[in-house]
């Protein structure tokens, strides 16, 4: 299986060549949430997060999907608790969508997909200094997953929603303050899986402690199509492709526990 070698069986059509070594290769991202095999720990603690909002930058197309970016200089932004022994610095956050709504997270519950994933991306600022160190620690970074469904309107995103035209294609980038990424976590972030992983796009270091929220947010289906308006190719490239389905596939378990803090 994937677990004994460290080669990865390639993959259709993916975004990107998938690597045929993977570093250890054991611990991958994403995975499917197998309830009635998850074990509840009644260790696990509420998360708390402290987002400050002035330290949002910019936002910016990376040619995978779009960051929103943080000023992560100072611990003004940060995620603590839950599963985690150190503080943690959010630095971006960022989505994995489909092309239509029947797909396009990258974990999944009992094989349930959700049209888009948002994940906020931490390093762990009592350890390393910079993201780029932490990221190839086992405990370098913590990520919250959130899963989106379609319904009503979400009215904290239509204001990033606003300006993904301004960032269509590849490498562009415009200046985003003032956006408080609390508004994107569902009203009960206390029910959440964990698990160690790794990151889902390049470099696919195994750096991640996961926590996936149980409870998703709702976001309108107008909002989610000006994700998929987004393009993967710059502007000087002939051919334009549309950025959607820009989930990695799911990766064995390998043996690991995921942890739920709720029963
Ligand atoms: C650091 C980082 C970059 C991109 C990603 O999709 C994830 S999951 C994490
Ligand atoms: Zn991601």
């Amino acid at each position: 299986t994937a677990c004994s070698s460290k080669y990865v069986l390639s993959q259709m059509h993916p975004m990107w060549q998938e690597p045929l070594a993977i570093p250890g290769g054991d611990r991958q991202s994403p995975i499917d949430i197998v309830v009635r095999k998850s074990i509840y720990d009644s260790e696990l603690k509420p998360l708390v997060t402290d987002y400050d909002p002035n330290t949002c930058q910019q936002i910016w197309n990376n040619g995978y999907s779009f960051l929103v970016e943080y000023d992560d200089t100072t611990d003004k932004s940060t995620v603590k608790g839950g599963p985690l022994q150190d503080k943690f610095r959010l630095c971006q956050f960022h989505f994995h969508w489909g092309e239509s709504n029947a797909w396009g997270s990258e974990h999944t519950v009992d094989r349930k997909l959700f049209p888009a994933e948002l994940h906020l991306v931490h390093w762990n600022s009592d350890k390393y200094s910079l993201f780029e160190e932490a990221v190839m620690e086992d405990n370098g970074l913590a990520v919250i997953g959130v899963f989106l469904k379609v319904g009503k309107r979400h009215e904290g995103l239509q204001k990033l929603v606003d300006a993904l035209p301004a960032i269509r294609h590849k490498s562009s980038v415009v200046e985003f303050n003032r956006f408080d990424p609390a508004c994107l976590l569902p009203s009960n972030t206390d029910d959440y899986w964990t698990y160690h992983g790794s990151l889902t796009t390049p470099p696919l270091t195994e750096s991640v402690t996961w926590m996936v929220m149980k409870q998703h947010i709702e976001v309108s289906h107008d909002q989610l199509a000006v994700f998929r308006s987004l393009l993967f190719t710059s502007a000087e490239e002939e051919v334009q492709k549309g950025m959607v389905n820009n989930f990695r596939v799911q990766q064995s378990l390998c043996g690991r526990t995921v942890r739920s803090s709720f029963s």
